[in-house]
């Protein structure tokens, strides 16, 4: 891995450029959602998928590695097609880029030594790493073409959703194209020579100090809590202004990194500690059926009786199995008032809601079952079918993060279909 920004990127660009093609954007009649996909550009789903892709052959593509991967395989099942006289299947398409990253450009924020740099690194071992101050740059840089990916904590098993990135997710067009579930080893760190009973403050990302905070209470520190953008950030923080009441809750590979000495190892509330990491992408996979899928949608309605029910029944009926329902505030209308001369205005809050279920694009039962929920909502959009995460489970330990090489030898092609 080598990092391609000198130092990281800042907020410094001009508004989103929503790339072209985006398939996944599932709209509901006369509307447009941010991605500016209508409906009738995606009315039948994958059922037609075979000439979509023959015809986006001609399409141009983009000059990255995993572009070039898309036409070539495309042309390879353009010529399956022709040969066989075979109705083209979806497993006769190119697999999800299998290249292990090289010269993939992978924006993630923070500093070297974020979890988010490690989440990165066991997608893409070969990675060129683009460090960005926050996450709305990271998206920026993958519009802009900076850089190939972006990497977005979006929820952790002590910690809960990030809520944030949800709303990121909906505000920009790109695509989820991986997903990676990363053991999360805390430690506490300080400048060398400092004692647990010296400090006053300690430092790191909101989830950090969540999903450290019984163990905090244990150690009987008597510490104000303060949140940054990143841990990695706090340790470097910490190290750059010689703060010697402060500690960070960081990894020991930041420890490294910022010269800090770890106070505690393990910090974490729980062994079983792991954050889920979506890969960003200005392009949509392909998604197919030879292998575990997941696939993520976000959707709004208007008012209805048992609409979320319904919704919920669609994916029941066809055994599709939810691994996970988020709720989130429309932004675009937070709350509507329904009138009642009698007893006054009642204030009904709008939700978006996200759902994540464990089967690909690429099936009938997921094609018909998103027919159904599109009927019943105002907005669909599909944010991505991507491959699970499947690497055998291992839990946390300091060493899986201390060294980039160790993360390569840790992290490495272990069973794992790469986003
Ligand atoms: O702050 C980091 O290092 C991140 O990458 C975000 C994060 C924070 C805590 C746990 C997992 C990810």
């Amino acid at each position: 891995m080598k990092a391609i920004a000198p130092s990281h990127l800042k907020l410094m660009f001009g508004s989103s450029q929503p790339t072209s093609r985006s398939y996944p954007c599932v709209q509901n009649a006369q509307r447009s959602d941010s991605c500016g996909t209508s409906r009738s550009e995606w009315r039948s789903t994958f059922a037609t998928l075979t000439s979509k892709v023959v015809t986006q052959k001609t399409l141009p593509m983009p000059p990255v590695s995993v572009g070039i991967d898309h036409v070539n395989g495309l042309n390879r099942a353009a010529r399956v097609l022709g040969m066989n006289q075979k109705p083209l299947s979806v497993n006769d398409l190119p697999p999800a880029p299998m290249h292990g990253g090289a010269n993939l450009r992978v924006a993630y924020q923070g500093v070297p030594g974020a979890y988010s740099e490690a989440a990165a690194c066991k997608a893409y071992p070969n990675y060129e790493s683009v460090p960005c101050d926050q996450f709305e740059v990271a998206f920026q840089a993958v519009e802009l073409w900076i850089a190939d990916r972006a990497v977005l904590p979006i929820e952790n098993s002590l910690g809960g959703s990030i809520h944030r990135n949800y709303d990121l997710l909906l505000r920009h067009c790109l695509h989820i194209v991986g997903e990676v579930q990363l053991p999360v080893h805390h430690c506490l760190l300080a400048l060398p020579g400092v004692r647990k009973e010296f400090l006053t403050c300690v430092m790191s990302h909101p989830q950090g100090l969540a999903q450290c905070e019984r163990t905090l209470t244990k150690l009987g520190l008597n510490v104000t809590r303060k949140a940054v953008d990143n841990t990695a950030v706090a340790a470097e923080h910490i190290a750059a202004n010689n703060l010697r009441d402060t500690a960070a809750i960081a990894s020991a590979r930041a420890a490294e990194i910022y010269g800090l000495e770890v106070l505690e190892d393990g910090l974490q509330d729980d062994a079983s500690n792991v954050t889920r990491f979506v890969m960003l992408a200005r392009e949509p996979i392909v998604p197919r059926t030879d292998r575990p899928f997941k696939t993520s949608i976000v959707f709004a309605h208007e008012k209805g009786t048992s609409v979320l029910y319904k919704v919920l029944s669609a994916f029941a009926a066809r055994n599709i199995s939810l691994t996970k329902i988020e709720s989130r505030p429309n932004h675009n209308r937070p709350i509507r008032l329904v009138d009642d001369a009698n007893v006054g205005t009642a204030k009904h809050f709008e939700y978006m809601f996200y759902i994540d279920f464990e089967a690909s694009m690429a099936e009938t039962r997921v094609q018909n079952a998103l027919s159904e929920v599109r009927e019943l909502t105002s907005l669909l959009r599909v944010l991505g079918s991507y491959p699970m995460d499947m690497t055998p489970w291992s839990p946390s330990s300091s060493t899986s993060h201390t060294a980039s090489s160790k993360m390569n030898h840790s992290y490495g092609n272990v069973n794992m279909a790469k986003p």
